[in-house]
């Protein structure tokens, strides 16, 4: 299991230190959640913010775009330093043109479905896609409960990929703790965003190694 602290949790006023101190606690990916206000009830940070932390870590860039117009921002976001850029199903882009864009852009592409979407809206864009992130919350806030009614989702779309992409990944995100992370990794989550249960942790490697290890 990979873990990928949510910096939405994170000391803003020392994001690059906190950046740095998850790198040395054992995180795999970085996980920047990007907020519009709009999109989401939430306004949080964009490409100037992600440019100026990116030299705090070598380790992947995991950007989460909760925003209305994804595609217009894809090149802002992939200069800024970007690895993977995820985006959501329900946003106001042309799902195939904003994943040709990510590509195009020499990036990794990912869609995002919030929980009232179906798994098989994602099925045709299986076979050009690094990554689904299947929300476990309704995305906007960190700190909310586990809905443990999103992983037959993980399920079906881990059959479908099977398929036609073997390779792709399927992350959850929101609610992830030591008292779900098991039930994901049993469902076949690749990548756990994590934010509370490691920012908030006494120690963020412990954390992040105990929920690790609750992974078999
Ligand atoms: O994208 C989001 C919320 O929209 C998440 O990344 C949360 O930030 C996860 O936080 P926790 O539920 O782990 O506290």
């Amino acid at each position: 299991m990979l873990i990928a602290p949510s910096l939405l949790s994170c000391d803003f006023s020392v994001m690059g230190e906190e950046i740095e101190r998850m790198d040395k606690s054992g995180a795999d990916y970085m996980h920047l959640d990007v907020m519009d206000g709009h999109f989401v009830p939430n306004i949080t940070f964009g490409a100037p913010v992600i440019k100026t932390v990116r030299k705090y870590t070598e380790k992947p860039f995991d950007v989460h775009l909760m925003i209305s117009e994804p595609l217009k921002y894809i090149e802002d976001f992939a200069n800024a330093g970007a690895d993977i850029i995820t985006f959501h199903i329900e946003s106001d882009s042309d799902v195939q043109e904003t994943i040709d864009k990510i590509k195009a852009c020499g990036k990794k592409p990912g869609l995002v479905i919030k929980p009232n979407t179906k798994a098989e809206e994602v099925f045709p864009y299986l076979k050009d896609l690094f990554m689904v992130l299947v929300m476990t919350v309704e995305p906007g806030f960190g700190g909310q409960s586990f809905m443990a009614d999103m992983l037959p989702k993980v399920k079906e779309i881990r059959e479908e990929a099977n398929k036609v992409n073997p390779e792709l990944l399927i992350e959850v995100d929101g609610g992830i703790g030591e008292a779900t992370i098991k039930q994901a990794y049993d469902a076949g989550v690749d990548v756990c965003v994590a934010g509370t249960a490691v920012f908030k942790a006494d120690s963020a490697t412990e954390a992040i190694n105990n929920l690790k290890a609750l992974c078999k």
